[in-house]
């Protein structure tokens, strides 16, 4: 894939704001979002892609104007985190399709969010930036797909945190898409994950310098943040994986995050992935999306009263749906993804549930997109 670069939308207005479920309102909001192959002529070819939880826009390809949060050029960020799935013959590929992929409203790679600068001071939004829904996120990607011209997509294709979008975009728009492939997601996030997501909000807004989320003018709360990753790494990683990824020959035994020093090869891995995270990710777009993250529900999000109201619409409009569970996935455990599959099934919908058995645990569609690709190509194929 050669490379891409970062593209920008911009929507709202003084007269028109965007306005959030939650009562926020911004007058303008950008989206940075990257495309990768051609718009066919009646914008039939089109397929939205949503990232997760610390992803970013870019998927595929070699981007090199992705500015990290600390402006310090960062590898993973410039290469796409999906380039295996996206390109020419590949499972979403780019001889045939429109694929889009946005940075969610929140984010720190380019979209409006707390880092980013609020236009009426001119300073960065900070604590005043709004509380964004999955709604939220799904509407005003509608408006970047309107922005295209683009009426239904073959598809919506989402993993992790990107697997709820893709089901509130499914559930909200549902005669706008074909195919709906959700990846290591759920329908509604357990009291499991939202209490290993409050330790991580307890982690940022206890960091001495998180000043109630206003602290760019001063020194970021990283430990925080750096703590908070630690948390949730362990959830992305299978435990063995943990054990067999911490090698001995890199311990950095002079590494201290604020007062600790490591001990062994795993906590020093640990450390390593907290110290890595907070060089490209900012701690307020963390609590944003964890809070979007934590308060998932279906049904809700869907402005449903029930699921079965809920798929019943996708039921009528059609829909086809992939669902991909993975056996040892410790972020959304098996049994959310498969009550996904659940209601699915109850509403009678088109549905395929593929459980991947992988080593890896949650992480694995990021390291082993080899397991997805197949399934994927075929639903696409048939659309
Ligand atoms: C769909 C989306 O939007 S998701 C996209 C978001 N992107 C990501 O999450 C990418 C970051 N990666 C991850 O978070 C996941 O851990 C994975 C599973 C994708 C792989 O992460 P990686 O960090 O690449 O691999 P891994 O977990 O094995 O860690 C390897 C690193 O740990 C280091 N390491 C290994 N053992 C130790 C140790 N004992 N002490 C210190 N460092 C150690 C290695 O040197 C290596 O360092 P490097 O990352 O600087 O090269
Ligand atoms: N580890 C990936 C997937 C988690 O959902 C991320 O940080 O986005």
């Amino acid at each position: 894939m050669s490379n891409v670069t970062t593209r920008f939308f911009h929507t709202g207005s003084a007269t028109d704001p965007i306005r959030l479920r939650d009562g926020g309102e911004m007058e303008e909001v950008t989206l940075a979002y990257e495309t990768w192959g051609e718009l066919n002529e009646d914008r039939s070819n089109a397929i939205l892609l949503f990232h997760a939880l610390s992803g970013s826009h870019h998927a595929a390809g070699f981007n090199p104007d992705i500015e990290a949060i600390n402006g310090i050029w960062q590898p993973e960020l410039h290469e796409g985190w999906w380039s295996d799935m996206i390109g020419p013959g590949l499972a979403l590929d780019t001889n045939r399709y429109f694929i889009i992929c946005a940075n969610y409203l929140g984010g720190c790679y380019g979209s409006s969010g707390p880092a980013s600068l609020d236009p009426e001071t001119g300073k960065p939004w900070g604590s005043r930036f709004p509380h964004v829904t999955a709604a939220d996120q799904v509407e005003i990607q509608a408006r970047l797909l309107d922005d295209f011209g683009i009426g239904k997509l073959v598809a919506v294709i989402g993993p992790s945190v990107g697997g709820l979008l893709a089901l509130a975009f499914a559930t909200r728009f549902p005669h706008r898409v074909a195919n709906v492939v959700s990846i290591a997601s759920g329908y509604k996030t357990t009291v499991l994950n939202r209490l290993v997501l409050f330790e991580q909000i307890l982690a940022i807004e206890n960091d001495p310098n998180f000043n109630g989320g206003d602290y760019y003018e001063g020194a970021p709360p990283l430990y925080g943040l750096a703590l908070a990753r630690m948390i949730s790494h362990k959830t992305f990683v299978h435990l063995d994986a943990i054990e067999r990824r911490a090698r001995q020959d890199v311990v950095q035994p002079d590494d201290v995050l604020a007062w600790y020093r490591v001990r062994d090869q795993f906590q020093s891995y640990m450390l390593h992935q907290g110290k890595k995270f907070v060089k490209r990710f900012d701690a307020n777009t963390y609590l944003r999306i964890n809070d979007m993250w934590s308060r998932f529900d279906g049904a809700q999000e869907g402005d449903a009263g029930s699921p079965e109201d809920l798929f019943a619409r996708v039921k009528d409009a059609g829909q086809k749906w992939l669902v991909f569970s993975i056996d040892s996935d410790f972020c959304f455990y098996p049994e959310e993804q498969t009550e996904l599959v659940t209601h699915l099934e109850k509403a009678k919908v088109d549905v395929m549930h593929i459980t991947v058995h992988s080593d890896k645990g949650h992480d694995s569609f990021l390291l082993e997109p080899n397991l997805y690709t197949p399934h994927i190509a075929w639903v696409l194929g048939r659309a």
